[in-house]
C-alpha cells in the first residue's frame, strides 16, 4: 500500500471514531438523555460553573429539561421540570433511591451506614422507621420545643445587646449573615444551630450550650452533670466541626480554597459541599480525608459515653441521642450506625435552616412592604407585650407563607443531595442506566415561568392565594425533595426558620444600610452543596417592643 491510501485509510478510520464512541456508547448507556459534548476522561467537568444550580438551569435551556452531564466518567442526569421531578421522585421513587457517595461522604458515612448517605435498601428502611416512628414524631418535636424557644430568645437578646450598646453596633450596620452564622455570631450559631438543633435537640446535653459553658466558666448555680467532660465536650465539637470543614475545604477544588476561609468564619458545617472537579482526588486527599473523622468520632462516642452513664442515673430525655440509646437494641444499630444518625442531624439540619433565615431576610429588607406585612400581623395576634410563640404559628399565615416563598425562590440544598440508580429506567424516552447518577434541580424548578407567575418576584401571598404543600405533595416547589428520601427534619426545619424569622421581625425593624438599594444585595449563591448568600447579607436592626424585659431569654433547662 503506498503512502497515499495509507493516508485515506486512516483519515477513514479517524472519521469512524466518533461513529464508533456513538455506537458504544449507546451500547453501554442505552439512549441518554442530550447533554453538553463531554471531554475524553473529564467530561464536562470544567465547563461546569461554581454555582451548578445556575449552571444547569442555563444548559438546560439549550438541552432540554433532561440532559446528561458528564462530571468524570459517570453520567449525571439533571430534570429541571416538575413534571420530570414526579418522574423522578413519584413514578421511579424505589428505583432512584440509591445515593451517590463521593470519597468524603463514603468515609464520613462508613460506607453509608447512617441514614443519609445509605443506599436504599434493608438498613435505609430500618433507621428511616426509627426517624420517622421515634424521632421525628411530632409528639418528641413539641418535647423540645421548650428548648427552641430558649434558643430563639438567646438570638434575640444578643442581637438587643449588640444593638444598644454603645461601640458594638459598628456604623449602624449588622451583619445578618454574619450575626447569624459566624464571629462574634459564632456564640449564637453554636447556640442557634449547632448546640440548638443538634446538640440539645438531637445529641448533647444542655450542659453544653453556650451559655451553659458561660456559667461553668463564671460559677454559675447549675452543678455541672461531669464538668471536666463537659468542658471537654464542648471544646471537642467545635474542634471536630473546625477540623471537618478545614479538611473539606483544603481538600475541595480551587474554588473552594478561595471560599474556605469566608466559609470558616461563617460557620460552614461538616458535608459542605465540594466541587465536582474536587471529587477527582488523590492519595494526599483520601489521607487527609481519613483523618477528619477521628475528632469527630471520638467525641461522640465520649458523649455517647457520657448519656450513657446519665442514663443510668436519671432516666431518658427526650433528646435525638436518649432515644436513640433506648432504641438501639430494639432497632439493633450498630455504634457506626448511632455515631452515623447524631452527625447527620448535625450536618442536615443546622446549614441549612441557617441559609434559609439569610435568604428570607434579603428579600424582607429588599422588600419593605412584605415585611411590614408580616409586622402587622404578629402586631395583631401576638401583640407588643408578649413574646411569639410556636403555638402561635397556626394563627400566622402571612408568616407561614413568607416561609414557603422564601423556601420556593432559596432552596438551600438547590439540587438536593445527589440520588443514584439502582436499576434502569425510562425516563421522557430517555435511558437513565443503572448507577447513573440523579440530580432535580429544585431550585430552576421553583423558578419555572411555565408553573409560576413572574416566578422571580418575591411575594408571599401566591402561597395565600392557593394552598401549596412544600413538604413533597407538589412538584413545583420541593425544597425538602419528595419521595422515600424526602427530608425527614422538614416539619421541625420549617419551625425553625419560622420561629427565627419570626422572633427577628417581631423584636426589630430591618432596613438595608444608609447609601444601599434594595438592587444592590446581591442574591448570588455560594458553590456547593448548600447555598449560602456569596455575599454576607448587611442590614441595620432597631429594636421595635417597648418592655426592655421581652428580649431577655426565656430560659428552659432540659
Ligand atoms: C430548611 C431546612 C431544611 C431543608 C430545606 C432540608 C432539605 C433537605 C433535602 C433537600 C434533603 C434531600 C432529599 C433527597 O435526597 O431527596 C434532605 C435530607 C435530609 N434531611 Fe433535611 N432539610 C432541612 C432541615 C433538616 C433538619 C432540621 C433535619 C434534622 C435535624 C434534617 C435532616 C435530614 C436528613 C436526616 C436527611 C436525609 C434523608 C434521607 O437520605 O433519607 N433536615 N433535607
Amino acid at each position: 500500500m503506498d503512502a497515499a491510501s495509507l493516508l485515506s485509510v486512516a483519515l477513514a478510520l479517524a472519521a469512524l471514531i466518533p461513529i464508533l464512541l456513538f455506537l458504544l456508547n449507546r451500547l453501554l448507556y442505552g439512549k441518554l438523555p442530550p447533554g453538553p459534548r463531554p471531554r475524553p476522561v473529564v467530561g464536562n467537568l470544567f465547563d461546569v460553573q461554581p454555582v451548578r444550580c445556575r449552571c444547569y438551569q442555563e444548559w438546560a435551556r439549550k438541552y432540554g429539561p433532561i440532559m446528561t452531564v458528564w462530571l468524570g466518567s459517570e453520567p449525571t442526569v439533571v430534570v429541571s421540570t416538575a413534571e420530570l421531578a414526579k418522574e423522578v421522585l413519584k413514578t421511579h421513587d424505589q428505583s432512584l433511591a440509591d445515593r451517590q457517595r463521593d470519597r468524603s461522604s463514603e468515609r464520613f458515612s462508613r460506607g453509608g451506614m447512617d441514614l443519609i448517605w445509605a443506599d436504599y435498601g434493608a438498613h435505609y428502611i430500618k433507621v428511616r422507621k426509627l426517624c420517622n416512628l421515634e424521632l421525628f414524631t411530632p409528639r418528641r418535636l413539641e418535647a423540645l420545643r421548650p428548648i427552641r424557644e430558649d434558643e430563639v430568645t438567646a438570638m434575640v437578646e444578643s442581637i438587643y445587646t449588640t444593638v444598644t450598646t454603645p461601640g458594638k453596633y459598628e456604623n449602624g450596620n449588622l451583619s445578618v449573615g454574619l450575626l447569624l452564622i459566624g464571629t462574634r455570631g459564632f456564640q449564637i450559631a453554636q447556640g442557634l444551630c449547632l448546640y440548638h438543633v443538634s446538640q440539645k435537640n438531637c445529641a448533647y446535653f444542655p450542659t453544653y450550650s453556650p451559655r451553659r459553658q458561660r456559667r461553668e466558666a463564671l460559677g454559675g448555680k447549675e452543678p455541672p452533670l461531669d464538668g471536666g467532660l463537659q468542658q471537654h465536650h464542648a471544646s471537642g465539637v467545635r474542634e471536630a466541626v473546625r477540623e471537618r470543614r478545614r479538611r473539606a475545604g483544603r481538600a475541595g477544588s480551587r474554588v473552594q480554597v478561595d471560599r474556605d476561609q469566608r466559609n470558616q468564619d461563617r460557620g460552614v458545617a461538616l458535608h459542605r459541599a465540594v466541587h465536582p472537579v474536587a471529587q477527582v482526588a488523590g492519595p494526599r486527599r483520601r489521607a487527609d480525608l481519613q483523618g477528619a473523622r477521628r475528632p469527630a468520632r471520638r467525641l461522640t462516642v465520649k458523649i455517647m459515653d457520657e448519656h450513657a452513664k446519665a442514663l443510668k442515673e436519671r432516666g431518658a430525655q427526650q433528646h435525638f441521642v436518649d432515644a436513640l440509646f433506648t432504641l438501639r437494641d430494639k432497632y439493633d444499630l450498630s455504634d457506626d450506625t448511632v455515631i452515623g444518625l447524631l452527625w447527620d442531624m448535625i450536618t442536615a439540619g443546622t446549614d441549612t435552616t441557617v441559609i434559609s433565615v439569610e435568604w428570607a431576610m434579603a428579600e424582607l429588607v429588599k422588600n419593605p412592604r412584605v415585611q411590614e406585612k408580616v409586622q402587622e400581623e404578629l402586631d395583631r395576634v401576638v401583640g407588643r407585650d408578649r413574646v411569639l410563640l410556636e403555638t402561635d404559628f397556626p394563627n400566622l399565615p402571612y408568616l407561614q407563607a413568607l416561609v414557603k416563598e422564601s423556601l420556593r425562590l432559596h432552596p438551600p440544598t438547590p439540587l438536593m443531595l445527589p440520588h443514584k440508580a439502582s436499576s434502569s429506567v425510562k425516563i421522557a424516552g430517555y435511558d437513565i442506566p443503572k448507577g447513573a447518577n440523579v440530580i432535580v434541580n429544585v431550585w430552576a424548578v421553583a423558578r419555572d415561568p411555565n408553573v409560576w407567575d413572574n416566578p422571580l418576584e418575591f411575594r408571599p401571598e401566591r402561597f395565600l392565594q392557593e394552598n401549596i404543600d412544600i413538604k413533597g405533595a407538589d412538584f413545583r416547589v420541593l425544597p425538602f425533595g419528595a419521595g422515600r428520601r424526602v427530608c425527614p427534619g422538614a416539619q421541625l426545619g420549617i419551625n425553625l426558620v419560622a420561629s427565627m424569622i419570626g422572633h427577628l421581625l417581631h423584636n426589630f425593624s430591618w432596613r438595608l444600610p444608609e447609601g444601599t438599594r434594595p438592587e444592590d444585595v446581591e442574591m448570588m449563591e455560594t458553590p456547593g452543596l448548600v447555598t449560602f448568600m456569596a455575599t454576607p447579607l448587611k442590614a441595620v436592626a432597631t429594636p421595635r417592643l417597648d418592655k426592655e424585659e421581652l428580649y431577655r431569654r426565656v430560659p428552659y433547662e432540659m
